[in-house]
C-alpha cells in the first residue's frame, strides 16, 4: 500500500501560494498498476516526483512499506562532477546496497554509454542522461516503477530494450505512469488516479477513470 496522508503542495508566488492539490488522502494498493490522469497542469508529474521521495510536498506526507523508484527517466540526485560509475556507487549507498559491482556493470552494459561512462555525468548530453537515468533504475529491483512518459526515453531500439527490461521488472514489480496517451495506459494500468481541481479521486475500474477524465 501507498498512503496520502494529507498531501499538499504549492508554490509560492508573488500572488499568494499557488495550489497544485490540497489535502488528498488516498490509499494506493499494492497489487495494482495505477495511471495518473488529469489535465495539463493538474499536478501529475508533481505528485509522482514525490511518491518517489525526490520532490517535498508543502505539507502532509507519503508512507508507504514498498520499496518506490523515482520517476525513471529523471535522475535520483546525481553529483555532476562524479562519473557514471561512481553515481552508480553513490545511489547504491544510499539504498544500503554494499557490493554494487555488478550494478555498475549491468548500467554500463544497458546504457550503452561505453567509455562515457567513466567520465563526469555533467558532460552527458541530454539523450545520454535519460539513457543513463532510466538504465540506473533497471539496475536496481523496486517494487514500485514510476513512470512519467517513461517511452519517449532514447532512440527506437534503445526504446524497446527499455520496454523489455520493464516488462521483465513488472513480473515481480507494479508500475505508477503518467501518460497522455489512453492507449498506453489502457494497455499497462489497471486502476488509476484523477487529479482535477487540485483534489484526487482514485478508481478501481481504468475504464470508468478514463471516461471520467475524458468528460472533465
Ligand atoms: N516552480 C514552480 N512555481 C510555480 N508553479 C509551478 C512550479 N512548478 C510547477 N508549477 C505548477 O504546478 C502545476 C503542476 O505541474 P505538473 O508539471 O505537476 O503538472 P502535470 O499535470 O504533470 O502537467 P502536464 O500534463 O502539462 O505535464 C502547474 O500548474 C505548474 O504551473
Amino acid at each position: 500500500m501507498i498512503h496520502l496522508e494529507n498531501l499538499t503542495k504549492y508554490y509560492p508566488t508573488r500572488y499568494g501560494p499557488k495550489y497544485v492539490f490540497k489535502d488528498l488522502n488516498l490509499t494506493l494498493p499494492g497489487d495494482r498498476d495505477i495511471a495518473i490522469l488529469g489535465e495539463n497542469g493538474a499536478g501529475k508529474s508533481t505528485l509522482l516526483r514525490i511518491i518517489g521521495g525526490i520532490d517535498f510536498p508543502s505539507k502532509g506526507k507519503v508512507r508507504s512499506e514498498r520499496y518506490i523508484s523515482w520517476p525513471l527517466a529523471l535522475g535520483s540526485g546525481y553529483q555532476r562532477s562524479m562519473t557514471g560509475r561512481e553515481n552508480v556507487r553513490f545511489v547504491c549507498r544510499i539504498h544500503g546496497i554494499k557490493d554494487t559491482r555488478a550494478i555498475e556493470e549491468y548500467v554500463k552494459e544497458f546504457s550503452g554509454l561505453g567509455q562515457n561512462f567513466e567520465l563526469p555525468v555533467a558532460g552527458y548530453s541530454s539523450g545520454m542522461r535519460s539513457k543513463y537515468n532510466f538504465s540506473v533504475s533497471m539496475g536496481l529491483d523496486f517494487d514500485t516503477y514510476l513512470l512519467d512518459e517513461i517511452m519517449s526515453v532514447g532512440d527506437v531500439s534503445f526504446r524497446k530494450k527499455c520496454e523489455e527490461a520493464l516488462d521483465a521488472k513488472r513480473e515481480s514489480a507494479n508500475i505508477i505512469l503518467v501518460s497522455h496517451s489512453m492507449n498506453v495506459v489502457r494497455r499497462h494500468c489497471n486502476a488509476a488516479i484523477l487529479l482535477a481541481y487540485g483534489r484526487a479521486e482514485f478508481y478501481e475500474s481504468i475504464d470508468r477513470a478514463i471516461f471520467r477524465y475524458e468528460n472533465l
